[in-house]
């Protein structure tokens, strides 16, 4: 019921502390300036790789979900097209790192990976279109806010720039735009309950979104 416009800003006000916490983390800072170690780099390239796998089941639900064929459509194509574009920048970046996807694909999913997955999945399945879509919509904002800031920059190291090349690439903020229209419509269509309950769903996925980086940062493995 809130204007689309007026919706997004809400959202973003909602999640801008922790996207300034995020430009603020040593990963980020790190990868901007190029000291961010190679093994926090590859931590976080292994375990996004397993997220990407459970991402995009996430995005197909809410393609099932969706009221308008239009959204289906988007989120069935960014399931197929999108996340496999990241997941071959991941085999690419792998195969720099010294190793492969197959055998990254065999390290253990860390508990921040599985809680953030299984929290989208919650959201995903138990959830309305508009809770799903209030779940995945951070992973698309924050990635592309973040790497348009970091392109700013650029970084010294050439693996580091090419992270944040695809994620500050014009296709990524398309494909990140197209779910924000979907997102102030859905909302324009929905009660002001399930408005609060979508913001809910941003907002802890935000929060993930802060953690992943922090994971990586701290090399996070199960402690038993
Ligand atoms: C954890 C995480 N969030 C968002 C994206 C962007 O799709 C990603 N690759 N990984």
């Amino acid at each position: 019921m809130t204007d689309g416009n007026q919706f997004k800003a809400a959202l973003w006000s909602d999640i801008e502390h922790i996207y300034q916490a995020i430009l603020a983390h040593p990963f980020i800072t790190g990868l901007a300036d190029g000291t961010l170690p190679r093994p926090a780099f590859q931590h976080f390239i292994t375990q996004d790789a397993h997220y990407l796998r459970d991402y995009a089941r996430v995005l197909t639900l809410c393609a099932t979900k969706a009221a308008h064929e239009e959204d289906v459509a988007m989120f069935a194509s960014h399931s197929a097209g999108a996340v496999a574009a990241e997941q071959e920048l991941h085999a690419w970046l792998l195969a720099e790192l010294g190793t492969t996807a197959d055998d990254a694909a065999d390290v253990p999913v860390m508990p921040t990976t599985l809680a953030y997955t299984s929290y989208l999945m919650a959201s995903a399945y138990r959830g309305s279109y508009a809770e799903a879509v209030g779940a995945v919509l951070p992973c698309y904002w924050l990635y592309a806010r973040v790497g348009t800031h970091l392109r700013a920059a650029g970084s010294p190291d050439p693996l580091y720039a090419r992270w944040i090349e695809a994620y500050a690439d014009p296709s990524f903020q398309d494909v990140t735009n197209e779910v924000l229209t979907a997102a102030a419509r859905v909302a324009w269509e929905s009660s002001a309950g399930m408005e609060i309950l979508m913001r809910q769903r941003s907002l802890g996925a935000a929060r993930y979104e802060y953690l992943f980086w922090d994971a990586a940062w701290r090399l996070e493995e199960w402690p038993v």
